[in-house]
């Protein structure tokens, strides 16, 4: 599942005639960027509230389902239980798209680390050093068996596979998964692994050329 909801308000002027997964980097929308990442995996579902109508054919085009979140937009958590339904039962990966990468595409990642026995939740995770354009610090502390608690070590990338257990139970009709994985730390079943090459968050205007350069980088070694 694609999380392609969001309003984009940090990229301003950017957003106000389309969201945030259309804008181009290095010739390519974000969405596609993301796409990307996600290559190897059959089914792929995004939500949509803000700008949807581009983004939708876009999406279509590429054989990407789409949800929309409408009458309200349902943030991160919300999203993913409204599509539920069309996702079916068990895990999935999820993918932020406002982000660019360099290395293994996260689909792999995810899966050659992803234990079911042990892990509610997997994270694709970057080392402060392996981030670019990212001002935010880190999000989470991985013990040596891969656990994850909250701490400032390491920054999520935006990419996962969830089982997203007990999300019925939640009484909020909009919420972040971040209240999933807090239930997650608690039990003990958040774990994250590290990406293999670099990430670029391209939340914000200044990460469009940070993004490009990076790439660049990796094209011409
Ligand atoms: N209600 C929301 C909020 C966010 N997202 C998605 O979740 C990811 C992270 O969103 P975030 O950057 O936190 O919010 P945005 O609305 O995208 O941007 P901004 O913070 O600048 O408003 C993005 O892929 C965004 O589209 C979403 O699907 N639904
Ligand atoms: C969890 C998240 O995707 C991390 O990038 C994001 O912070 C959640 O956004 P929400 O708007 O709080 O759902």
């Amino acid at each position: 599942m694609f999380f392609a909801a969001g309003f984009g308000t940090r990229m301003g002027a950017l957003t106000n005639s389309q969201p945030k997964p259309m804008i181009p980097v290095a010739g390519q929308p974000l969405i596609d960027h993301a796409i990307a990442q996600m290559a190897q995996v059959d089914r792929k579902l995004a939500n949509l509230h803000y700008r949807p109508d581009a983004l939708e054919t876009h999406l279509h085009a590429r054989g990407v389902q789409t949800i929309r979140e409408f009458p309200d937009i349902l943030e991160t958590g919300g999203g993913l239980r409204n599509a539920l339904p069309i996702l079916g039962d068990g895990p999935v990966f999820t993918m932020n798209t406002d982000a660019v990468w360099t290395g293994t595409a996260a689909a792999t990642q995810l899966l050659r680390a992803w234990d079911p026995e042990k892990m509610d939740a997997l994270l694709l995770l970057a080392r402060p050093s392996q981030t670019r354009g990212h001002t935010g610090g880190g999000d989470f502390e991985m013990d040596t068996s891969g656990r994850l608690t909250r701490g400032r070590g390491a920054v999520y990338t935006g990419a996962q596979i969830i089982n997203p257990i007990g999300i019925d139970q939640i009484a909020e009709p909009a919420f972040s998964l971040n209240l999933l994985w807090e239930k997650m730390i608690a039990r003990g079943r958040l774990f994250g692994t590290y990406h293999d090459g670099l990430w670029c968050d391209v939340g914000h205007p200044k990460g469009l050329a940070i993004a490009e350069d990076m790439l660049a980088g990796q094209r011409h070694v």
